[in-house]
C-alpha cells in the first residue's frame, strides 16, 4: 500500500517468572514461565494466521525477550531472520524495587506513592546501589555503556531517552528498507514507544498498559506515523483482558 508503506510489530515478552511471582522486575534477567512460553508460541502462531511475517528481528538484551522472540519466530517459521539487540530496548530499570513484591510495596507506601513509581511518566524509583543482590552493575553484557549513561533507576520519561536513538538509528532503517519488522521487547520499553509513535500525552501515558505475547501491529505513513491510532492487537479480545490483569498487578 502506497501510503501505509511500512509494517512494524511490537511483542511484549510471554509471562516472565517474577511477573508471576508478582514481583518488580526491571533489569533482572528472569526467564519465561511455562505459560510464557505458550504466549509466546501463540503469539507467532497469530503472526502466521495473519500472514505478518517478520523479516527482521529487534531485540533487548533480556532473556525473557529474546525467548519470546525465538519461541514466537519458530511457530510462524521465521527462526532464521536477521537479529539485532540493544540494551536500549531492555525493560525500564526499576531502581531499588527491583526484586520487590508489588502488593508488598502498594501495602507499604500507598496507591499514590506505588502508581507515581509505577506508572507516572518522570518520577523514578529511587536508585539501586551498585552491587545489591538485584543490581546489574557488574553484567558483562553491559560493560560496553559508559557508567554514567548506565541505568541505576529511570522513569518512563529516560527510558524514552535512551530508547529513541535506538529506532531513529537501527529500526527505522530497516522499515525505510521495506522490511517488516518485529520488536520483542517489554511492558515499558513499549509504552515509552508506543507513545511516541501515537504521540500521547505525559498525562494519558500513565494509564496505557501492554499484555504480555499477543502482538501488536502497526501500519506506518511515509513519515513513520501509524496510519491506525494504537494499532492493532492480533487477539482483540485477549488483549482486552491481559491489559486489565497488568493494570491491576499489585492489588491482590
Ligand atoms: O516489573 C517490571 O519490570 C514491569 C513489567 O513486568 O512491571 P510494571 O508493569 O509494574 O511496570
Amino acid at each position: 500500500m502506497a501510503d501505509a508503506p511500512y509494517k512494524l510489530i511490537l511483542l511484549r515478552h510471554g509471562e516472565s517468572e517474577w511477573n508471576a511471582k508478582n514481583l518488580f522486575t526491571g533489569w533482572v534477567d528472569v526467564n519465561l514461565t511455562e505459560k510464557g512460553e505458550k504466549e509466546a508460541v501463540r503469539g507467532g502462531e497469530l503472526l502466521k494466521d495473519a500472514g505478518l511475517l517478520p523479516d527482521v528481528l529487534h531485540t533487548s538484551l533480556q532473556k525473557r525477550a529474546i525467548r519470546t522472540a525465538n519461541l514466537a519466530l519458530d511457530a510462524a517459521d521465521r527462526g532464521w531472520i536477521p537479529v539485532h539487540r540493544s540494551w536500549r530496548l531492555n525493560e525500564r530499570h526499576y531502581g531499588a524495587l527491583q526484586g520487590k513484591n508489588k502488593a508488598e510495596t502498594l501495602a507499604e507506601f500507598g496507591e499514590e506513592q506505588f502508581m507515581t513509581w509505577r506508572r507516572s511518566y518522570d518520577t523514578p524509583p529511587p536508585e539501586l546501589a551498585d552491587g545489591s543482590e538485584f543490581s546489574q552493575s557488574d553484567d558483562p553484557r553491559y560493560a560496553h555503556i559508559p557508567s554514567e549513561l548506565r541505568p541505576r533507576t529511570e522513569c518512563l520519561k529516560d527510558v524514552g531517552h535512551r530508547m529513541l536513538p535506538y529506532w531513529y538509528d537501527s529500526i527505522v532503517p530497516d522499515l525505510a528498507e521495506g522490511h517488516t519488522v518485529l520488536v520483542a521487547a517489554h511492558g515499558n520499553s513499549l509504552r515509552a514507544l508506543v507513545k511516541h509513535l501515537d504521540g500521547i500525552s505525559d498525562e494519558d501515558i500513565t494509564g496505557l498498559n501492554i499484555p504480555t505475547g499477543i502482538p501488536l501491529a502497526y501500519e506506518l505513513d511515509a513519515d513513520y506515523n501509524p496510519v491506525t491510532k494504537g494499532g492493532t492487537y492480533l487477539d482483540p479480545e485477549a488483549a482486552k483482558a491481559a491489559i486489565q490483569a497488568v493494570a491491576n498487578q499489585g492489588k491482590k
